[in-house]
């Protein structure tokens, strides 16, 4: 493969895709693993024809010859043009991970959330001011706040509040707990094998578990956490009522969402927005990059009418190339949306009329419209585009993520910030991780000498020749001794893991590790949550901007337990 560009051909109209292949419909097409994953590309046999090119002669020799050929010509066009393939650009903490293959091709529209997905807000900043107004709401009511400040650091997302004890828990992708806090204090782990030994997080029991979907969790959880100190150490008045974890775990909710609902907050954020958005020039690109592709690009975000359009404004439009505005970039934009009702059921739409946001009942979605509430399905029915046609991109877990796949079966992304420091940390945490498995490893080799002896011990005392002849004639004296250096060994090999598996994951939380990790070996809750329901994920929006509209997302093998390389 040679490039053919030259400054005849580098024109600024660019060339025109028709000529060199055909596409045909994406909702018909599925390729060799019965997926739509192939796409929709036709090599246009009058055009090769019209250059004198025979498509038999031109690709001679075993398939396998010319593909590995065609490969390393691939990559050296590909550097030579200053572009990262996909495959270098991967295992980088901008990487888009891919559990359900996806191919963008196959994707004729795609949704965006807004806030913490279009938009990252400075958590400190975001978080902290809306800490700040939930406490005030709480202080009004008479509860004690005196004291406290904002901890970003005291909770990760993907944590589980366990509302009927007042603790806060990191689970495994099982569901056990594998470490847990009590207020603001981490218990042992000898209280958490007591306290959750014969109990699972079970999300389904609304009444008693919350899970962290989202970085807005952070505040509520910071509160929460804190001011159930308050009610141990008796400083919250009698005169509240007889609160117990779970009436509290309301009264913080209800002032959280008075910050989120009342006109302050967003005031003071929409005042000065530079305070409180971490802005990305490439963000607006790669939408362009996608629109220009043919997607239809939706916005769907449950802020209203008047941040959506301050953020946004903020965010987009400087810079977007000549006069454009965000809302050219979309097609159909859906404000107050309800999610995750609006994924679920029916609401009335209201057509968004004026800039000043005055609104008017509407029964079918426009391309270009601005909207307020509806539903998917109208937006489904209005683009005519359905199910896995559909790619929706958000960053709360069950309202975005888990209710759009489980209702329409919408294909979804979802958008995590942290997994930068994650990725960051998880790469320089594996010296430590290395030193670890080989400390682990040689006590397994140590433990398992020892249980054999100790066999053969057990044989012994009741007259029973042990596992082998060797072992049957060792005397009592070396075997005893044997043991007993083992243990000793043992001892000391526990000593040494146990602080080293503590701080397993420090770098990235001192206090609760790694957000996708539980334990050295196994995943979190959070990381079984976003691999059951996000088919692809990444920390920003931004990192399409590295792959193209038409990236083929393919998903690892999973290994198992009984694959003979996973050894
Ligand atoms: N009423 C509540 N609103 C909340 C809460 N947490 C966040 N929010 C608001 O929702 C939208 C999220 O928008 P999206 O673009 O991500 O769909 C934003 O305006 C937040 O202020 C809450 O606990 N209660
Ligand atoms: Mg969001």
């Amino acid at each position: 493969m040679k490039c053919q560009c030259s400054s005849s051909s580098n024109s600024s109209s660019g060339v025109d895709e028709k000529s060199v292949f055909s596409l045909t419909s994406s909702s018909k097409y599925e390729d060799y693993l019965g997926e739509k994953t192939k796409g929709d590309l036709n090599v246009k046999v009058e055009h090769l024809e019209a250059f004198g090119i025979d498509s038999q002669a031109t690709i001679k020799g075993p398939m396998e010859e010319v593909a590995r050929v065609e490969a390393e010509e691939a990559e050296d066009l590909l550097r030579d043009l200053g572009i990262p393939t996909p495959f270098l650009s991967r295992q980088s903490p901008r990487d888009i991970f891919c559990s359900r293959t996806l191919h963008l091709q196959s994707i004729s529209a795609i949704g965006y959330d807004m806030d913490y997905t279009l938009i990252h807000y400075n958590v400190i900043a975001w978080e902290g001011r809306a800490y700040d107004y939930c406490m005030e709401n709480l202080k009004k009511v008479g509860f004690p706040v005196d004291g406290l400040a904002f901890d970003p650091d005291l909770v990760i997302r993907g944590l589980v509040i366990d509302k009927e004890k007042g603790n806060l828990v990191k689970a495994d992708r099982f569901a056990y707990v594998k470490r847990a806090m009590h207020g603001t204090k981490m218990l042992s782990n000898r209280a958490v094998s007591e306290m959750y030994g014969r109990e699972l997080v079970d999300l389904r029991k609304e009444s008693r578990w919350e899970f962290l979907n989202t970085l807005f969790s952070v505040s509520e959880a910071v509160a929460y956490m804190q001011m159930v100190d308050r009610l141990d150490d008796g400083t919250i008045a009698a005169q509240l009522g007889p609160l117990d974890y779970e009436g509290l775990y309301k009264a913080v909710g209800r002032a959280l969402i008075r910050a989120h609902v009342e006109g302050q907050l967003k005031s003071e954020i929409m005042s000065k927005p530079e305070l409180f958005v971490t802005p990305d020039p490439e963000l607006p690109l790669a939408l362009l990059d996608q629109k220009e592709a043919g997607k239809k690009l939706l916005l769907i975000t449950n802020s209203d009418y008047h941040y959506t359009d301050k953020m946004m404004q903020h965010s987009f439009n400087r810079f977007l190339p000549n006069d454009m505005g965000w809302r050219d970039l979309f097609d159909i934009m859906v404000v107050s949306a309800r999610k995750p009702e609006f994924f679920q059921l029916s609401h009335p739409m209201y057509e968004v009329v004026t800039r000043e946001g005055l609104m008017r009942p509407c029964f079918k979605a426009k391309t270009g419209g601005l909207y307020s509430g509806g539903s998917a399905q109208m937006v489904e029915n209005s683009l005519n585009i359905h199910g896995d046609e559909v790619l929706y991109v958000g960053d709360h877990i069950y309202t975005d993520v888990s209710q759009s796949k489980v209702h329409l079966r919408w294909r979804t992304a979802l958008i995590c910030r942290e997994l930068e420091e994650e990725f960051s940390a998880l790469i320089h945490s594996r010296g430590h991780r290395a030193s670890l498995v080989e400390l682990i490893n040689q006590k397994e080799v140590v433990g398992d000498l020892f249980n054999q002896l100790r066999l053969a011990s057990q044989r012994r005392t009741k007259g029973r020749p042990a596992q082998t002849l060797a072992a049957t004639n060792l005397d009592d004296q070396e075997l005893s001794e044997s043991m007993q250096k083992l243990l000793i060994v043992m001892q000391r090999l526990d000593q040494k893991i146990a602080p080293m598996l503590e701080a397993d994951g420090e770098l990235f939380n001192k206090r609760w590790g790694f957000l996708s990790r539980a334990g050295l070996w196994d995943k979190s809750y959070l990381m079984r949550q976003i691999e059951k329901y996000a088919d692809i994920y990444t920390s920003r929006v931004s990192n399409f901007l590295h792959y193209t509209p038409f990236m083929y997302f393919r998903s690892q093998e999973q290994t198992l337990a009984h694959d003979s390389y996973s050894y």
